[in-house]
């Protein structure tokens, strides 16, 4: 086997206030995000809802210090996995591709070529896969793979979600162990998985198997975790006016305060690292919801960051999925090609009459919505939920 490199995937996030904008604008461009009938149309409303909705998301990030922690923790999380696979007698290169922010996924491939890597392992950072996250990037890898013969030399293997594996199951199972212990009643407190969510159509049109395997995990951690509490999954992080997976965490954590629950320990799922869901959304929002619900005591575990078992567990992947046959982009699922991700309504999807003219009363619609929002500072898309 030639030289041996481990693409880590992730999303990215903006280190400074000023990359927010340009951020949003990537993330909102991703046709896995937002899908509409007409390419033409992707990038006009990515500007609309990234300009707009800037302002808003900087101002999270600013009471998180300025910026995202993400990059810094995946160059940790690297670095330790490396040492780690050196450790096991693997001399293995480990790179960073981010989907929206630097270092890109295209960086990154840059890099691969450059240090002549013969054989790759293709790890998103996130345990359970999603067509908006996983199945993103692993598109853009597949377009490229398309496009470039040199790339096409290259052996390669996806890992396309490691939920279930036993170490990472116990990683995280610790971690909640060890907050439960520093509780007065640690079998009276109320466990309270909080994932990602994502469109409910995802699941029910696109057949993500997201939800799934969410499930399954909270199913096996709790299992890991061998305690007798009572725990709740929840779905958290809705951007605008289409359902979302549900009970949304809002909602779950205002009925937990209903039924008298006072000790409660979130557990963020969906995600290994501290980012701006945990920082802000979870610690300084949902705690305020709780607190107004009647519940007393809001802790929340940790993300994995660079926990050793964490590490462990990744490294046991990689071995592992070099020992496998590899899995290929073919064998990944991918959404149909006239999709509709986002926004959600009644639709007769095609080049028909009625779309052309749903087109032009779109575009009306967004530049109208551009001039109200800048004017009053209100406007339609506050209204949907997207600023
Ligand atoms: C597994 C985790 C994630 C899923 C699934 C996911 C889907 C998803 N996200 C948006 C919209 C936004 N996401 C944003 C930030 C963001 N998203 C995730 C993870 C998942 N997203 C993370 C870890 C982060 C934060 C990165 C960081 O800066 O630390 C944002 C920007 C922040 C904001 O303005 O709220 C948006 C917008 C959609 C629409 C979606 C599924 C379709
Ligand atoms: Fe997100
Ligand atoms: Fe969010």
């Amino acid at each position: 086997m030639g030289r041996v490199g481990v693409l880590l995937l992730n999303l990215g996030g903006p280190e400074r206030l000023e990359d927010v904008r340009p951020f949003l604008f990537n993330l909102f461009s991703d046709p896995e995000i937002i899908r509409l009938p007409i390419k033409g149309l992707q990038k006009p409303l990515a500007w609309l809802i990234s300009t707009l909705r800037a302002s808003k998301s900087q101002e999270n990030y600013r009471q998180i210090g300025g910026g995202s922690p993400l990059l810094k923790i995946t160059e940790a999380q690297a670095t330790a996995l490396q040492q780690r696979l050196a450790e096991m007698g693997r001399e293995v290169s480990v790179y960073i591709g981010m989907r929206y922010w630097n270092p890109f996924t295209e960086e990154a491939i840059e890099r691969i070529k450059r240090d002549h890597i013969k054989k790759l392992v293709i790890l998103p950072l996130y345990p359970q896969f999603s067509i908006s996250t996983s199945g993103s990037s692993f598109r853009v890898l597949e377009e490229m793979w398309q496009q470039d013969p040199y790339l096409r030399l290259t052996e390669y293997t996806l890992i396309p979600s490691w939920y279930d594996h036993p170490t990472y199951l116990g990683a995280m199972a610790d971690l909640i162990a060890r907050e439960l212990e520093q509780c007065p009643n640690p079998d009276q407190v109320h466990i309270f998985f909080s994932a990602h969510g994502v469109p409910q159509s995802y699941v029910e049109e696109a057949g993500d198997p997201y939800q799934r395997e969410i499930e399954e995990c909270t199913r096996a951690i709790m299992r890991t975790l061998n305690r007798p509490n009572q725990y709740t999954l929840a779905y958290q992080s809705r951007v605008g006016p289409v359902e979302w997976l549900k009970p949304y965490t809002e909602d779950a954590l205002k009925g937990l305060g209903e039924q008298g629950i006072k000790n409660l320990l979130v557990v963020p799922i969906s995600f290994v690292s501290e980012h701006i869901e945990t920082l802000q959304e979870i610690d300084i929002e949902y705690r305020e919801v709780a607190e107004e619900a009647g519940i007393e005591h809001f802790q929340r575990v940790p993300a994995l960051n660079t926990h050793p078992m964490f590490i462990e567990s990744l490294s046991q992947l990689v071995v592992r999925s070099l020992e496998e046959k590899p899995t290929t982009f073919e064998q990944i699922t991918h959404p149909k090609a006239n999709m509709k991700m986002y926004p959600q309504e009644r639709w007769e999807w095609g080049m028909t009459t009625a779309a052309e003219v749903w087109n032009g009363r779109l575009a009306m619609i967004g530049f109208l919505a551009i001039i109200i929002e800048l004017i009053t500072g209100q406007g339609p898309l506050h209204f949907v939920g997207l600023l």
